[in-house]
């Protein structure tokens, strides 16, 4: 006789859920004695980092992704907790098994760099960073605000402090930029090739920010003068980052302690091949937010405005017409919108100088 099959009881079913009901943690190591590390580099999967209380000096400290990670990405400037080899010896090889919670996440558009797979997926491009430094020559070449303007957006929207760097302030003077953005209290620092950057340097003390600039405007001297060996860190990454150096993605480098100064110097995050943000998830209401000016003219604006020419109860054309803001501040604003909604070149990443409008002084 076949053996009578068995019937499940309450014993079956209490079992299980005993089991499941466990927290998932228990069943993880631990990794109790993990180290912290901030993110410098990304480059093919292999993460260089470095403990922040460690000197200066201190080896880059290559990882990878855990397993348990999923498909968490991983960026510069995240903060993460390391386990394995973090001596940093040539070929050893940490591993990252916690990311903090990012306080700030800046995106890039789609098509600036979709060289490692994080990219593809997702496009945060830089985690934690506190202030974004939008560097902007006032003269060759001419200053963008259409790109500034793209680049407030993108920090108000992540709630990343914005500051303004005009260099070659020894060629114009920037009265023309400052009196575009007048109304919105944005602070700026002037660069001339000779001048001290002790200003800068106080802006940039204690924080992660973000340089980002238009080809031509300076940025590489900046970041050179600002941290003398970037080349020299950049230089061994490229031998941890098997033998290449990307780039097209963000590196972060350690502000050099000037002085006696006890006061932790700060990092800057240079973002070589991103000329932009995207802002494709930004909605138009938040899109606003980098226009301040523009604001109260949308006040008694119908609920779902989309504040387009083509929307007849939209007060922004009325507000301009008053005189109180720019016009070309809701030009600006526009243009931003249409390129949101694909019906202009949304990169803004040219660096010509012939973009209609997006040129002051
Ligand atoms: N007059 C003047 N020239 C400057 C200043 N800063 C940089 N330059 C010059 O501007 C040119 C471009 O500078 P870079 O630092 O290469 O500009 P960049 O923004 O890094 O440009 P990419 O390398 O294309 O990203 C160089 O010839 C610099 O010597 C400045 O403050 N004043």
């Amino acid at each position: 006789m076949p053996p009578r099959k068995r019937e499940y009881d309450e014993d079956d079913v209490r079992v299980r859920p005993g089991r499941s009901s466990r927290p998932r943690t228990r069943t993880r190591p631990k990794h109790d004695d993990a180290v912290d590390a901030l993110v410098i580099t990304v480059d093919r999967g292999r993460y260089g980092c470095v403990r922040e209380d460690a000197p200066p000096d201190s080896p880059i400290i290559t990882a990878m992704r855990a397993r348990e990670l999923g498909r968490k990405s991983v960026v510069v400037g995240d903060r993460v907790a390391l386990v394995g080899d973090v001596s940093g010896d040539a070929g050893a090889l940490a591993r990252i098994v916690r990311i903090a919670e990012r306080t700030s996440v800046l995106r890039r558009t789609a098509d600036d760099d979709d060289t490692t797979p994080e990219g593809r997926l997702e496009r945060v491009v830089v985690a934690n960073a506190d202030q974004l430094v939008i560097v902007s020559a006032l003269a060759d070449p001419q200053p963008r605000t259409g790109f500034i303007d793209r680049c407030l957006v993108a920090a108000y929207d992540a709630d990343i402090e914005p500051l303004l760097c005009l260099t070659k302030a020894d060629l114009a003077g920037p009265e023309a930029v400052v009196d575009y953005y007048a109304e919105l209290d944005l602070p700026y620092v002037l660069v001339r090739p000779d001048s001290d950057l002790t200003e800068l340097r106080k802006r940039l003390a204690g924080a992660i920010s973000v340089m980002v600039g238009h080809s031509g405007v300076g940025k590489s001297t900046l970041v050179n003068r600002l941290v003398p060996d970037a080349l020299r860190a950049v230089g061994v990454v490229s031998a941890v980052g098997k033998g290449r150096h990307t780039s097209t993605s963000a590196v972060a480098l350690r502000l050099p302690v000037v002085g006696k100064s006890r006061k932790d110097p700060g990092w800057i995050i240079d973002t070589p091949g991103i000329r932009s943000f995207g802002l494709a998830h930004v909605s138009a209401e938040s899109l606003l937010h980098g226009f301040p000016d523009l604001v109260e003219g949308t006040l008694d604006d119908p609920p779902n405005c989309g504040h387009t020419a083509a929307d007849v109860d939209c007060h922004l054309d009325a507000w301009v017409a008053a005189g109180k803001a720019d016009p070309r501040r809701l030009e600006s604003y526009r243009r931003l919108l249409a390129s949101r909604a694909g019906e202009t070149d949304p990169r803004e990443n040219s660096g010509g100088d012939d973009e209609p409008g997006a040129i002051i002084g």
